[in-house]
């Protein structure tokens, strides 16, 4: 009985081109006065053209920085993303999980959380592309 591994198709690249980053907008000066925090963002990861990448990522797990509440936090269901407020900017860490019967080990990602410069309407996008190349694929 082979194993999974050895079900691999030698010789095939199938590349995975997927978009994570962060928006970020300015909170309202009274809400800054309660916490101090002065933006809300958004971390998300997508695919390219909001393709739906949940036919093989499982889940994405987002490390915040530690000084946040539950800082791993674990999304199992499109869209892979967390919102939450702060004051600074910071990097995150994020594993891609594959569904099993990619036989995929994550993939790690970093992203450096944007809070400024705005743009016009007050939102800044700090986005990156990466694209998982899984070889041999099962
Ligand atoms: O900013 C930076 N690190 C940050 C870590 C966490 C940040 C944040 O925004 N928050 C923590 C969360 C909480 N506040 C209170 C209770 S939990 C809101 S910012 C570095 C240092 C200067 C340059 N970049």
């Amino acid at each position: 009985m082979a194993t999974p591994n050895q079900r691999r198709t030698k010789g095939v690249t199938i590349v995975r081109p997927i978009v994570y980053g962060n928006i970020a907008t300015p909170l309202p000066p009274r809400k800054t006065q309660e916490t101090d925090h002065t933006h809300k963002w958004t971390v998300s990861v997508r695919g390219v053209n909001g393709e739906d990448i949940s036919y093989y990522v499982k889940k994405v797990v987002f490390k915040l920085h530690e000084t946040y509440q539950n800082p791993m936090r674990t999304i199992e269901q499109p869209p892979f993303e967390i919102s939450e407020t702060g004051w600074g900017e910071f990097e995150l860490a994020i594993k891609l999980h594959f569904v099993p019967e990619s036989n995929e080990k994550p993939v790690p990602l970093y992203h450096n959380l944007r809070l400024h410069p705005y743009e016009e309407d007050g939102t800044i996008l700090s986005a990156n592309k990466n694209k998982p190349v899984f070889t041999d694929p099962t």
